[in-house]
């Protein structure tokens, strides 16, 4: 089983980055639909994602239909949007011998409309306060969304206990 965060023209060199670090720590693919508003280069990239960046199986897919080509199981494919009917908790993400899509917008526009309207009954929403804010940010959802499929396959693979020399719960020192 592979998560995958799939980002379709990202905008925002800072999102793109923490989404890495997000994908780096949960062993999650990161699907990037092109084209790109920033450089790989991109200092404000480099500086929300850079340690992280190599350690991500990063996948570049020139546009959408070249993205959809490489989705064996279409029916595992979400699509991540406010105008969701559905809540993102609802689906069931536990199979392991399933790979899972979670496909997010740009942070100024989201996904295409006919996208969204053709897979109308895969889109999920956030519950969000809609008379205080248009949409949330873009990395947080990732990590929402990422955090409960991860929930749902019992973190496999993710250390539930950490593993650090030093433990701040029990080790005193002044
Ligand atoms: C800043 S939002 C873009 C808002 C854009 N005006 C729109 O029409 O979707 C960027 C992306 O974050 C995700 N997003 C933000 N808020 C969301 C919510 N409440 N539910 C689901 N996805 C959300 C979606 O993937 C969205 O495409």
């Amino acid at each position: 089983m592979t998560n995958h965060i799939v980002l379709f023209e990202p905008l925002m060199p800072a999102n793109t980055g923490n989404i890495a670090r997000t994908c780096a720590g949960t062993d999650t693919v990161l699907d990037l639909i092109k084209p790109l508003g920033f450089s790989v280069d991109d200092k404000h990239l480099k500086r929300a994602g850079l340690d992280y960046w190599e350690k991500v199986d990063i996948r570049y897919h020139e546009n959408l239909p070249e993205f959809l080509q490489t989705v064996t199981q279409p029916e595992h494919m979400f699509l991540i949007s406010k105008f969701g009917t559905k809540t993102y908790t609802d689906p069931d993400y536990h199979n392991p011998k399933q790979d899972y899509y979670f496909i997010f917008g740009k942070e100024t526009t989201g996904l295409p409309e006919r996208f969204e309207q053709r897979y109308a009954e895969q889109a999920l929403r956030i519950p969000q306060d809609d008379q205080h804010i248009r949409a949330l940010n873009l990395s947080n959802t990732c990590a929402i969304v990422i955090y409960e499929a991860l929930r749902q396959q019992s973190f496999a693979g993710l250390e539930r206990v950490h593993t650090y020399e030093h433990d701040k719960l029990k080790d005193f020192k002044e």
